[in-house]
């Protein structure tokens, strides 16, 4: 298994600050005790399935030098011998710990936070280019994994989009070790309820777009913005680039303003600071743009397809100039920019169908994937939605197909512990009775199969929903499954 990667060097905690009285210096933390290394604090946080504190045994004979947990974690770990020290919110305490014991490596880059429900990676990656044409050396965490100059950084947690506190802090670390002089991190509603990015203050962060997703989570709206709105108050960003082309953005905009802790800037709204003046599709796909900005303004490419995709580079290009950098120069970098799996296009050969796979995993995103298909032939759409997920986004997701497409092929995205047909059967519903021809395609090998035969030259086919993803998680068992190369395997002719 991938290690979690640490800094070698660390500035370490006394623990005596933590548990008065105690001896020995804190030289690491976690909250897994199956990841403990010498002279670490344990954190022992409730779960959903159980209380981490219960393997403060565990964690003592791998080494840790205390605990840090809540009043119900308290007893169970009392029998472990460590020193406990107990807080109200343990994960508030991790995070401040964390930065502390590892030297607040965030402070030592130029540190850019992206949110939003859709669009963060794709912001990230654009970010990534444009900040590389500057001359920058940048790393990159998010869903698509931890980069440094473009290379991947292996970690056992590298699917998880915002990393815990302490494995973040770590991370943070490692990267800058590793030469990073800039930080471009995505930062997801979760990280934000759940305290990981606590302790950084970023240069500057922004705001992409809010719609439904993880309402499992964060049960209403409101509630999911407010998680999202934390980022931009408090004192935990310099600088505010606010996406106030929607209701939500206008809201927090004038949280922002109201506040006046950070610079407001805003995007694409009207009288926006950066506004798309025109923007016109490419022969080859992709978007010329003029952007007006408070610099004045500036003409660039971008070889993504989708309007969505033109927002996500306006918020790059305004998170550059919301901290001082050259716009015109940043904008030179997102010419040939590309994020795996996000409107991805697969070159299946002269005669056969257009095909994107992308990541649209919400009833917006289905929208705007679709939208950005180039008026040729049919759109056939492939999508699914996934088990143990929101359920309630299913069927609007379908809908958004319908209105989207004039095929619905509806599949099987990662059901984890559900029943494939149950979670089909919702997304058909949703298609149904909108003018579309919708079909359960069963699973996905079958469903791209069934729309790669249908789809005549000059059709478009859109694989949604999974976009980069490597494997199809059924029932917990992970097999490996890449859009991309099923797309090319029963495409090739
Ligand atoms: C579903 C969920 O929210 N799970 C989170 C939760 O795990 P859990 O409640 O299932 O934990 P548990 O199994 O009850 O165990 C409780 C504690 O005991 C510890 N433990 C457990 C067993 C053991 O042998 N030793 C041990 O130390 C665990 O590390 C844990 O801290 O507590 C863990 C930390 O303690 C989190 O890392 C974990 O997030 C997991 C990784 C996760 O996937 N979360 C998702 C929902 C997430 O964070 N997604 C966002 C959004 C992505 C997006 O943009 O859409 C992300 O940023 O990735
Ligand atoms: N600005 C945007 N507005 C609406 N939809 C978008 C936008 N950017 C991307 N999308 C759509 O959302 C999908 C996911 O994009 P991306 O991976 O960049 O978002 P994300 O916020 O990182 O998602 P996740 O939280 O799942 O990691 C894309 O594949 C595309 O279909
Ligand atoms: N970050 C999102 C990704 C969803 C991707 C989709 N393929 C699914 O499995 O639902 C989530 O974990 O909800
Ligand atoms: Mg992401």
């Amino acid at each position: 298994m991938t290690d979690d990667p640490r800094p070698s060097a660390v500035d370490g905690l006394p623990l005596a600050s933590l548990v008065p009285g105690a001896s020995g210096v804190l030289t690491g933390v976690t909250l897994d005790s199956r990841r403990v290394r010498p002279g670490d604090l344990y954190v022992g946080l409730p779960g959903a399935s159980t209380h981490g504190a219960r393997f403060a045994d565990a964690a003592a004979a791998a080494g840790a030098l205390a605990v840090l947990t809540d009043a119900e974690g308290a007893s169970l770990a009392a029998g472990s011998g460590l020193p406990v020290a107990v807080v109200e919110d343990p994960r508030v305490a991790m995070a401040d710990v964390a930065a502390t014991v590892y030297g607040r490596p965030g402070d030592r880059v130029e540190l850019f936070g992206v949110t939003g429900t859709n669009g963060k990676t794709s912001t990230v990656f654009l970010l990534d280019a444009a900040l590389t044409a500057l001359g920058r050396t940048v790393a990159t965490i998010g869903t698509i994994g931890y980069r440094l100059a473009g290379a991947p950084v292996e970690s056992s947690r590298s699917t998880i989009t915002t990393p815990e506190s302490p494995d973040l802090q770590a991370l943070l670390g490692v990267l800058v070790e590793g030469g990073a002089d800039t930080v471009a991190m995505e930062v997801s509603s979760h990280a934000l309820a759940l305290h990981r990015a606590d302790g950084m203050v970023f240069d500057a962060a922004a705001f992409t777009m809010l719609g439904q997703d993880h309402l499992e989570f964060h049960h209403t709206m409101e509630e999911y913005f407010s998680a999202k709105a934390k980022l931009f108050t408090g004192g935990r960003t310099r600088a505010a680039v606010v996406n106030t082309a929607d209701d939500w953005g206008r809201r927090l905009a004038a949280m922002v303003a109201a506040e006046g802790a950070a610079t407001l800037v805003t995007t694409l709204g009207e009288d926006a600071d950066y506004r798309v003046r025109w923007a016109e599709p490419l022969p080859a796909g992709g978007s010329r743009v003029l952007l007006d900005h408070p610099g004045g303004e500036v003409e660039f490419t971008l070889s993504m397809l989708g309007e969505f995709n033109v927002a996500n580079a306006v918020t790059a290009l305004a998170l550059i100039g919301a901290t001082g950098g050259d716009v015109r120069a940043a904008a030179r970098g997102l010419a040939d920019a590309h994020v795996p799996g996000r409107m991805q296009r697969v070159d299946l050969g002269e005669g056969r169908p257009h095909v994107v796979v992308d990541f649209a995993h919400t009833p917006q995103a289905v929208a705007a994937a679709l939208n950005a298909l180039p008026a040729t032939g049919r759109r056939i759409a492939v999508l699914g939605a996934g088990g143990d997920r929101d359920p309630s986004k299913r069927g609007p997701m379908g809908r958004a197909a319908a209105r989207g497409a004039d095929v619905v092929i509806v599949t099987d995205d990662n059901p984890r512990s559900e029943v494939p047909g149950t979670i089909r059967a919702s997304v058909l519903e949703g298609a149904r009775g909108r003018g579309a021809e919708v079909v359960d395609g069963g699973d996905r090998r079958s469903a791209i199969a069934r729309a790669l035969a249908m789809a005549g030259p000059d059709d478009w086919v859109a694989v949604l929903g999974k976009g980069h993803e490597t494997g199809q998680d059924v029932g917990g068992t992970v097999s490996p499954f890449d859009d991309v190369a099923v797309v090319r395997e029963l495409g090739g002719q």
